[in-house]
């Protein structure tokens, strides 16, 4: 008997591939309204400020094709096929279902490449999914969160350790981590979202690995609307703990992102970095899990206990 073929469903945000990218796709994440001329001006000069185009449609296909091959070394019972479906730009998440069934897969376990829930991001990933695959006849088994892994938590506990034994003695304790997710409308909270929960608790197991107690969560990247948005935002945050308690040195960690891109690259390692400059105080932010295989391998583990607890 023939290994079972699974389709592996990898869902992330998608990017820009090239300038001429950057209007349909900010259209796309504006539900199909253009944006004006002064706002797509402004996040044309952001992806120019990190060196043009964002590294993220490289670093998502390197995972994706990690996982696969990590997933097909580990075990013998199933052969995975990854299919890369995005939020925002082709392949779309309805383009990558559409190829799985015209591969002939009928079966199908799906990851996002973001690891907190929230009814904005994982919900509406994994609605379009189904929604799509339910016309082809797939059946598709959603991860739905993986922000508590072990493997996880391990990686930012290690890769923070890493700058904190870095510092002088002295510096250590006048030292903050700074634990931040993508900013979300303040409205998810009142259908009891738990995106604000699952950061904290990141935060709480981070701290407890590292022992690191000098710690604040905040808010990043909030979108351009008149909805107030979850706070406090990383930038005050960091004016008011430096006033507050005189930190000098910030170790940044936006936990609720996997990648180099745009908001990290341009929101923490431009914007952030600006008011540290204005305070004298020293910028850091670990590496961003990306391909590294420590990470990849907690995502496989993820995805195989998920096809193993529907398999039994
Ligand atoms: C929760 C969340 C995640 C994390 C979870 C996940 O990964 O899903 C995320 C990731 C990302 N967001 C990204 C890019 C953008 N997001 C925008 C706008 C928005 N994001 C939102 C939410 C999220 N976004 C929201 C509520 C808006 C407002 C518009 C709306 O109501 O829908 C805009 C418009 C302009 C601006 O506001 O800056 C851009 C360019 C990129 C790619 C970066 C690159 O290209 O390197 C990535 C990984
Ligand atoms: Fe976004």
């Amino acid at each position: 008997m023939g290994k079972k073929k699974l389709g592996l469903l990898v869902m992330a945000y998608g990017t820009p591939y090239k300038e001429e990218d950057i209007e349909p796709y900010y259209t796309d994440i504006r539900h199909g309204r253009k944006p004006s001329e002064e706002a797509l001006q402004d996040l044309k000069d952001r992806y120019k400020a990190i060196g043009g185009i964002s590294p993220l449609a490289r670093i998502t296909e390197e995972q994706t094709n990690a996982l696969e091959e990590k997933l097909n070394g580990m075990q013998d019972d199933v052969e995975f096929k990854a299919y890369i479906g995005l939020k925002h730009i082709h392949p779309f998440i309805e383009d990558a279902v559409k190829q799985m069934a015209d591969d002939g897969i009928d079966e199908a376990v799906s990851i996002v490449l973001a690891p907190h829930y929230s009814t904005f991001s994982v919900k509406s990933y994994n609605q379009r999914a189904n929604d799509t695959a339910a016309k082809y006849g797939i059946s598709i088994e959603s991860v739905e969160s993986w922000y508590n892994e072990p493997g996880f938590i391990k990686y930012w506990a290690d890769a923070i350790s890493d700058v904190y034994d870095a510092l002088p003695e002295a510096e250590k304790e006048k030292a903050v981590l700074v634990v931040s997710a993508h900013s979300l409308p303040e409205k998810i909270l009142k259908d009891g979202d738990p995106y604000p929960d699952q950061l904290k608790e990141t935060a709480e197991l981070i701290s407890d690995q590292t022992g690191i107690q000098n710690y604040a969560i905040g808010w990043q990247s909030e979108g351009n609307t008149p909805d107030p948005w979850l706070g406090p935002d990383v930038q005050d945050l960091t004016r008011d703990l430096h006033e507050q308690y005189g930190y000098r040195s910030f170790i940044y960690a936006p936990v609720g992102f996997i990648a180099d891109h745009l908001e990290v690259l341009y929101d923490n390692d431009y914007e952030c970095k600006v008011v540290c400059d204005e305070l004298g105080a020293t910028y850091h932010r670990p590496e961003m899990p990306n391909a590294h295989p420590q990470f990849i391998a907690t995502l496989a583990e993820v995805v195989l206990n998920k096809v193993k607890r529907e398999v039994q």
